[in-house]
């Protein structure tokens, strides 16, 4: 969901000193998904906008969050009225759970392959984005939801003793590959 008024077109433009991505990304080719996990709303008058993100339960990163997730960031990257960016969570008491497991249990090494440079991607583009990205970590942001939130600019959690933070992924037995 994109919600801002006036739909944005793909298009290439150089604004900001930032180049734009091409009309056709990565993360486009690969979203066959209709549903709504990230909720964006653009404050033409301040240049920040928000994104919620909002997949039930806990907002585990899978292929098709990811891959939202991308999408949207590209779009805002193209806006050139978009200066900065507010990365949050609409689940209670949960940032994000990291990556969805499930999405790495008993998968094809094809498949886990596309997934981590989903990944990858995703830290990537929020890593090199031109706006200020701010994460506001509402609840608990453990490992890939930790990754998620360093590579923003800021980072702002919420006061809570029973959130937690941190790369824990490897008491899973997951070693993130060699990027
Ligand atoms: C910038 C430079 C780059 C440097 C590179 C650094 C390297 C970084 C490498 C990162 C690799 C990342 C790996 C991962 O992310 S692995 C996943 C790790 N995540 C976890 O271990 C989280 C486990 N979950 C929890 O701790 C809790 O669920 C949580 C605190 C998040 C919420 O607790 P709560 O009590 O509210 O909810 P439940 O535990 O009851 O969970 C609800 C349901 O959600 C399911 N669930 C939870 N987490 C996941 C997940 N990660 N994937 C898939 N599903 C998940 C859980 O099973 C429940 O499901 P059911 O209701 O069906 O039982």
């Amino acid at each position: 969901m994109y919600a801002r008024s006036g739909l944005l077109s793909q298009r290439s433009c150089s604004s900001h000193g930032r180049e734009c991505a091409t009309p056709v990304l990565a993360a486009q080719r690969r979203n066959n998904s209709t549903a709504t996990k990230i909720a964006v709303e653009f404050d033409q008058s301040t240049g920040v906008a928000v994104m919620r993100l909002q997949g039930p339960p806990v907002n585990s990163l899978s292929l098709d969050f990811l891959t939202e997730l991308c999408i949207n960031v590209e779009k805002l990257e193209m806006d050139k009225n978009c200066r900065g960016l507010i990365l949050t969570s609409s689940q209670p008491k949960v940032f994000s759970a990291g990556l969805d497991i499930m999405e790495i249990y008993g998968k094809s090494p094809e498949r886990c392959g596309e997934f981590w440079r989903a990944v990858q991607e995703m830290w990537l583009k929020l890593y090199g984005s031109s706006m200020v990205t701010i994460a506001a970590i509402n609840g608990s942001s453990p490992a890939g939801g930790c990754l998620m939130s360093m590579t923003c600019d800021y980072r702002i959690m919420a006061d809570n003793p029973r959130y937690s933070i941190g790369l824990n992924e490897t008491q899973l037995g997951i070693v993130a590959p060699f990027w």
